[in-house]
């Protein structure tokens, strides 16, 4: 049905792929039946199929109340659309959205038990993410969307468009929606696209290493691979540079250690404050009264925030200036800083900055830092790598046991990677600033 309904709305396949739910990593997928060379068309997607805002059936009715339908994710009017479509009959898109006849199959973690989150993932980011999700979600469903479906029961009513169906529709948003990238001119100024469905192209799984990339162009999106990609071998999209903690926050799925080369480890700010006053105050109040003055500075200029993080990958820092300037005043003698204070700010700013921190904070620069800042680092490191510790009920050994691991069960093992992944990234940065 839902092959003959692409052919109908212009969708167009390349003879060397198809879709298959046999011999991929889940569920759908598609795989190559030929070799294919890197820059070719894999399948184009006319943009009238996109199923967005824009083109359900009731767009002139949320076009109408787009001022009442703005929040901060900015997806309400599309999880309006998908909450009419997804329930009618005559929908333009039964064909597609009949693949999910239910939506059991999505296990982010809001649908776990809270318990069940804070025991496998304390101190990896996913449960604070998910309580605001939750809330948020609670929040825009009874202030913004009943309220608008009460103005419109001819549409949707909230018997049938329950609290329950708009959660789910919230995960599908997550795990199968596409947003348009802006143009580079358009950036600075204006709110990110609204999330929009793309048949066929949401078949597609994601690993880190990819094989394909989704094009806009103005009539059509078409999906077209980047590297040589070989009969059999599956094609696989990216949905971003993708944190293990953020693909299971978004999707519902891990890529198995240690396959995830765009997984990071955060260092809550507040952590680094913290091993600051370990490595330089020891007893004298004057010092710590110093380090207060420093960091309040240091919060004025943005580089830090109450809940900010400084991120690590496996090639080192990702927060470059703000963990430089961070460590730079925090070590810095009385003097310097006074001095630093009154000329409010650097004295000159060297032509190749940014190049210079990104390279003293990366893998090979890291061990040559200053004594202090590495100290510093490595306590807030140390700090961070407790924050996990007896708030696992699943223990990362547990991955290297096979017989072990393979009696887990999919959020378990999620969670493991997750877990794992993180832990390995901090003791990496643990060796890097070991004195
Ligand atoms: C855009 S859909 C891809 C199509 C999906 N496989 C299906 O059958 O509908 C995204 C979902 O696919 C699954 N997925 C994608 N890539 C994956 C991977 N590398 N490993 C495991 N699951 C993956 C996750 O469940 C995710 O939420």
């Amino acid at each position: 049905d839902f092959l003959r309904w692409c052919q109908t709305v212009g969708v167009t396949l390349s003879g060397k792929v198809y879709l298959s739910k046999e011999g991929t990593v889940a569920e759908r997928g598609m795989l190559a039946k030929d070799d294919i060379e890197e820059g070719e068309t894999l399948f184009c997607i006319p943009r009238t199929a996109l199923l967005s805002q824009d083109t359900t059936r009731v767009k002139d009715v949320l076009r109408e109340g787009n001022g009442s339908l703005e929040s901060k994710s900015g997806w309400v009017p599309l999880l309006l659309a998908l909450m009419w479509e997804y329930t009618s009959p005559e929908s333009h898109w039964r064909p597609y959205l009949s693949l999910w006849p239910d939506f059991k199959l999505l296990d982010h973690p809001m649908f776990w038990s809270k318990d069940e989150r804070d025991s496998l993932l304390q101190g990896t980011g996913v449960p604070e993410a998910v309580d605001t999700d939750l809330s948020n979600i609670e929040k825009e469903y009874s202030s913004i969307v009943l309220p608008f479906m009460r103005s419109h029961p001819d549409l949707w009513c909230p018997e049938k468009h329950t609290l329950e169906l708009y959660k789910s529709l919230v995960a599908f948003v997550m795990a199968y929606s596409f947003q348009e990238p802006l143009d580079d001119e358009e950036d600075d100024e204006c709110d990110p696209n609204p999330p929009m469905m793309v048949p066929v192209a949401d078949m597609l799984n994601h690993v880190s290493n990819h094989n394909a990339n989704l094009e806009y162009t103005p009539d059509l999106l078409k999906m077209v691979s980047v590297r040589h990609i070989a009969a059999g071998e599956e094609i696989f999209n990216t949905y971003g540079q993708m944190a293990n903690w953020q693909l299971l926050h978004m999707y519902g799925f891990t890529e198995p250690y240690p396959n995830n080369s765009n997984d990071t480890a955060d260092i809550q700010m507040s952590s680094i404050y913290k091993a600051a006053v370990q490595v330089m105050c020891s007893e004298e109040q004057q010092q710590q009264h110093l380090l207060l003055e420093k960091w309040s500075l240091l919060t004025e200029m943005e580089m830090v925030g109450e809940k900010g993080a400084f991120i690590f990958g496996w090639t080192g820092s990702l927060t470059d200036t703000e963990l430089y300037t961070t460590l730079k005043i925090l070590c810095m003698p009385a003097e310097a800083f006074a001095e630093f204070k009154e000329n409010e700010g650097w004295e000159e700013v060297e032509e190749n900055e940014e190049e210079k921190i990104g390279l003293a904070l990366s893998n090979k620069g890291i061990p040559k830092l200053p004594a202090a800042w590495r100290q510093v680092l490595h306590s807030a490191t140390c700090f961070t790598l407790d924050s996990y510790s007896g708030s696992l009920a699943v223990d990362s050994a547990l991955l290297e046991k096979q017989s072990a691991y393979s009696l887990l069960g999919s959020r378990e093992k999620n969670a493991l990677h997750v877990c794992y992944g993180q832990k390995m990234i901090l003791h990496q940065l643990l060796e890097m600033t070991r004195g």
